[in-house]
């Protein structure tokens, strides 16, 4: 694959970069994250520091976003290594392909759902998101669980979202959106790049790239309060992380994120926020 190696530069990555970047980084996500490669939801009153059980409970609110049935069909766009798509079948029933722009992640997806006994119904296959090999109106549903954030050209991807959801059918979008710029002229500090196109578009400026890709906006739900203790559950996991990468490479840049963690743990507390959005793409065009 051609590129850069070096992911502390911080130019926009391209959606090969962020394959290796998930490839080489397979083990240590799942020491760190566990099954789910996401933020958890704390809602008011709980107070398990479990960040399973929150990431868990984030799935479960998309699900309902999502209020599919068995004869349904759900694209999930950058599925991980398939945790939420199992959880779903299970909750909803629904049918589901799950693509990813990471090879490695499909075997451990695959491996989830035949383990949890929903591999008929549940299936994982690389593609990218912004050339989608599906025929037009194929779903009733897309989910984007913190994948828009991932897309060096996220009008694509979007309109892509759009093309091959039925008329009538639900975007559910789950991801970062920036609260608080840097301030104008400020350099972010090198270590922040590290995890690739991280830095997401304010509020306003993503809904209307939802808009824009021809989608009515139906609910735009602001969890980032009850999101936030994921950071801190994030360092209490990484502050116990042993790197034991195969490769050398994988090695030294799970160590380079190891080490930005608090940096963009640090940075992603006091300039994002996190968002559930629903959209509807029109019934007649
Ligand atoms: C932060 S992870 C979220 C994974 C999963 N949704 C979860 O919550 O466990 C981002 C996912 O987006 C995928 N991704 C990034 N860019 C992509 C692209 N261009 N096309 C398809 N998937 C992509 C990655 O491979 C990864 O699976």
């Amino acid at each position: 694959m051609e590129g850069r190696t070096d992911l502390t530069d911080q130019s926009t990555f391209t959606a090969d970069e962020v394959a290796m970047f998930y490839d080489q980084l397979e083990e240590f996500f799942s020491a760190v994250l566990g099954e789910s490669i996401h933020y958890g939801y704390w809602p008011d009153g709980i107070d398990s520091p479990s960040l399973t059980d929150a990431q868990d409970r984030l799935t479960a609110l998309l699900g309902e976003k999502l209020a599919l049935g068995p004869e349904h069909r759900l694209l999930d766009v950058g599925c991980g290594t398939g945790r939420p798509a199992t959880l779903l079948a299970e909750a909803l029933g629904c049918d589901i392909t799950g693509i990813t722009i990471a090879e490695r992640q499909i075997e451990a997806a695959d491996q989830r759902a035949a383990a949890a006994g929903v591999a008929d119904r549940v299936r994982f296959q690389l593609a990218d998101a912004m050339g989608m090999p599906f025929a037009d109106d194929e779903f009733d549903a897309v989910l984007a669980l913190e994948s828009l954030l991932h897309m060096p050209d996220k009008k694509r991807a979007l309109a892509e979202e759009h093309r091959v959801l039925r008329p009538g059918g639900l975007l559910v979008i789950a991801d970062f959106f920036e609260t608080k710029p840097l301030p104008p002229g400020t350099v972010p500090d090198a270590a922040v790049d590290v995890l690739p196109n991280h830095v997401p578009p304010p509020l306003d400026e993503m809904t209307g790239l939802v808009r824009e890709a021809g989608f009515e906006v139906t609910e735009v739900l602001d969890i980032t309060e009850q999101t936030r203790r994921s950071g801190e559950a994030i360092l209490a996991a990484i502050g116990s992380y042993r790197p034991a990468v195969d490769s050398v490479q994988g090695k030294r840049i799970a160590e380079q994120v190891q080490q930005a963690i608090p940096l963009i743990v640090e940075h992603a507390q006091e300039h994002t926020g996190y968002v559930v959005l629903t959209a509807r793409k029109a019934v007649s065009a």
